[in-house]
């Protein structure tokens, strides 16, 4: 597969902010990648660069196989670069054929006509054509932004947090139609979010930028399930750390045996909510004895938040069904068949061996 989008030692600097730095990022064909970051990281930075929107101090910038930035300069326009920005940035005076057909004033207009219902169609929206962007819903407008970027068969599109002016349940579905526009037609696309579950869903990539360098890129189970430092852990997902020390059989935590290795006795364990077992003290259940401190009424689930007897909290979600009183004396454990990320200071370990799923320091 042939790369759609590749930057090399990429960095920009405004006056003293490193903006982006030394950044190196391969973007296949087909690709929809999600970047994910706190603010001021430097993901615009990084969509501008590609657009041509800046340009860098160092590094190169390819789009397909053309390199748009560093030893050349390819104009934003001459980029084959598609661009959806928060704001839906329609021409307010121009008809939503006319904003779409903006795009495509180098092809005979039957052309156009046809090319404007072609990418209507994708987004459904056919129907809108002849209105004016005031006519149209938030939603709407968002989806004819992403027509007009479609409609000249850009190599890639760039999305900078396109839904965020949207409310929930409109942002799911317009995120499900802009998804399914993307993939209908084959379009790479960078997309700057926000919300950890927009980019864990929708990401065929996922890059974890901070500071102007992505600190992690992986596969959406591989940068939830095994991040590679503090910073990833606590930003993709809820996260609490247990201190572990070695004991016979390896090493523990609070919550039970964790890994047989005994060579990182500085460990700490990184556990998500979906992953601590609670269950009422009785014959043949084992784990932590801990106290119920908080709960916290999420909808599908229930949030738990139990103190275990060094002090210390983790946090536990329940099904609907299950809700523990403040107050409640349980048995807390790590879930079957769970093998949690260990970090050494700020970094991860490797993943570990797994010791039997019924071990527990304790018992
Ligand atoms: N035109 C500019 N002039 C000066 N500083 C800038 C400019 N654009 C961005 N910056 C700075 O560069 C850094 C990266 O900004 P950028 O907009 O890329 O971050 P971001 O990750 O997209 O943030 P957010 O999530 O808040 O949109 C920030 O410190 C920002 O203040």
């Amino acid at each position: 597969m042939s790369s759609a989008v590749t930057l090399r030692g990429v960095s920009k600097s405004y006056g003293e902010t490193l903006a982006v730095s030394a950044l190196d990022l391969t973007v296949e064909q087909g690709e929809i990648v999600a970047l994910i970051g706190p603010s001021g990281c430097g993901k615009s930075t990084l969509l501008r660069l590609v657009a041509g929107l800046e340009r860098p101090d160092a590094g190169t910038v390819a789009v397909g196989d053309r390199v748009v930035a560093g030893a050349e300069w390819v104009p934003p326009e001459r980029r084959r670069v598609g661009l959806v920005f928060q704001e839906h940035a329609l021409f307010p005076h121009l008809s939503v054929g006319d904003n779409i057909r903006f795009g495509l004033d180098r092809q005979p207009p039957p052309d156009q006509d046809a090319r404007v219902r072609e990418v209507l169609d994708l987004v459904h929206l056919a129907h809108v054509v002849d209105r004016y962007p005031h006519e149209l819903s938030g939603g709407e407008q968002q989806r004819v932004a992403l027509a007009r970027a479609l409609a000249p068969r850009p190599e890639v599109v760039l999305l900078d947090e396109p839904f965020s002016s949207l409310d929930e349940s409109l942002r799911a579905r317009v995120r499900a139609d802009t998804v399914s526009a993307l993939r209908a037609t084959g379009t790479t696309a960078i997309l700057v979010t926000h919300d950890q579950t927009e980019a864990l869903s929708i990401g065929d990539h996922i890059g974890v930028m901070r500071a102007g360098v992505v600190e992690q890129w992986g596969r959406p189970v591989e940068v939830f399930e095994r991040p590679v430092s503090r910073f990833v852990a606590s930003f993709m997902g809820d996260a609490d750390f247990l201190p572990a020390s070695l004991v016979d059989g390896g090493l523990a935590c609070e919550l039970g045996l964790v890994t047989i290795r005994k060579d990182v006795p500085d460990a700490e364990v990184v556990v998500r909510p979906h992953e601590v077992s609670l269950r009422l003290p009785a014959a043949g259940v084992t784990g932590a004895p801990a106290v119920v401190d908080r709960v916290e009424y999420q909808g599908p689930f229930i949030l738990h938040t139990v103190r275990l007897a060094s002090g210390r909290t983790v946090r536990s979600w329940q099904p609907h069904s299950v809700r523990y009183p403040v107050g409640t004396e349980v048995l807390a454990s790590i879930s079957a068949g769970i093998v949690p990320s260990l970090l050494s200071g700020d970094a991860a370990l490797a993943p570990t061996p797994t010791p039997t799923p019924t071990a527990h320091p304790d018992r």
